[in-house]
């Protein structure tokens, strides 16, 4: 047995500093994500939603994703299925992860087939039963998919075809994940249309931009036509890291400053999350 005591994990924190969580959270509890403009906290509920992230490299977008990790970390109830072409960004996850993905092309595939196929009996079971999308107590775990960086595994690693199989998987997965359970958040240093064409876009409710190049990159995270209105991630210092605007759907996009997570706090938290896993 381990001697590992799970009430050292978090050192004590200032007072009114938000607690750590004693106990497991849920997928379905929402999870933080900053501050807006204003100071009120900012949270996602991730299921039944994908996420989409971009921006220019270094604005805060693996600190962002990573915030959605950590929490889904800590929800008992979420597997974790972690793609990662820079293999830095999630690897400190990589111990609570139900698949850890680097740069291995083949092995990216064969995981997005699996969950396809998974993706296949969720619907299969939603026919059977009439229904239009899982719940909780249905018998089917959620799961988190995460992608970072898109571009990577559709035009820099591996052949054509691959790259082709990669981008039509993951259609596939964030158009139907939704209503089966399956969540996807996929991150992009490269908001330009060959990498998020629209009719992929369209598919994440959620859409986060950091700072951008051009006005038509950060439309190409946000939506068509919001950089005409005024909101557009050209607008962000580049000395703004972690500020960015968040779009949920059908709303106004959202300034916001992403809460950052510390190395050494990421490792502890993922020691309190194996703890937990381990207990559930
Ligand atoms: N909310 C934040 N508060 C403070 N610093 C931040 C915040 N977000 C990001 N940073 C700082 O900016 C650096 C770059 O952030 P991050 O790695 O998230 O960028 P990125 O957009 O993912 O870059 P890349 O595309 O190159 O991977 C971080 O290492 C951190 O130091």
């Amino acid at each position: 047995m381990s001697s590992f005591d799970p009430r050292q994990v978090f050192p004590r924190r200032k007072p009114g500093a938000t607690p750590a969580p004693l106990s497991a959270l849920s997928i379905y509890n929402p999870a933080y994500l900053g501050l807006d403009a204003r100071g009120k906290r900012v949270h996602v509920t991730l299921p039944y939603r994908n996420i989409l992230i971009g921006g220019e490299p270094g604005a805060g977008k693996s600190v962002a994703q990573g915030n959605f990790v950590a929490h889904a970390a800590l929800c008992t109830d979420v597997d974790l299925i972690l793609i990662d072409g820079k293999i830095v960004e999630l690897l400190p996850y990589a111990p609570v992860a139900k698949e850890f993905v680097g740069n291995n092309m083949p092995k990216a595939l064969r995981v997005l087939k699996d969950l396809q196929a998974d993706l296949d009996e969720r619907y299969l079971h939603l026919a059977r039963n009439g229904r239009k999308k899982i719940v909780p107590g249905d018998g089917f775990r959620a799961k988190l998919l995460v992608v970072d960086e898109l571009a990577y595994f559709t035009v820099t690693v591996g052949t054509k075809e691959q790259q082709e199989e990669f981008r039509v998987l993951v259609r596939d997965i964030v158009a139907r994940g939704r209503a089966a359970g399956i969540i996807t958040i996929a991150s992009t240093q490269r908001p330009s249309a060959d990498i998020v064409p629209t009719s992929l876009r369209d598919l994440f409710g959620y859409r986060l931009a950091f700072r951008c190049a051009t006005d038509s990159s950060s439309d190409i995270i946000l939506g068509t036509g919001w950089a005409s209105q005024g909101h557009t991630a050209v607008d962000i210092a580049p000395e703004a890291l972690g500020v960015g605007l968040l779009r949920a759907e059908g709303g106004f996009p959202r300034r916001l400053k992403t809460a950052h997570l510390k190395d050494d706090e990421i490792n502890q938290l993922v020691r309190r999350a194996a703890y937990l896993r381990r207990a559930a």
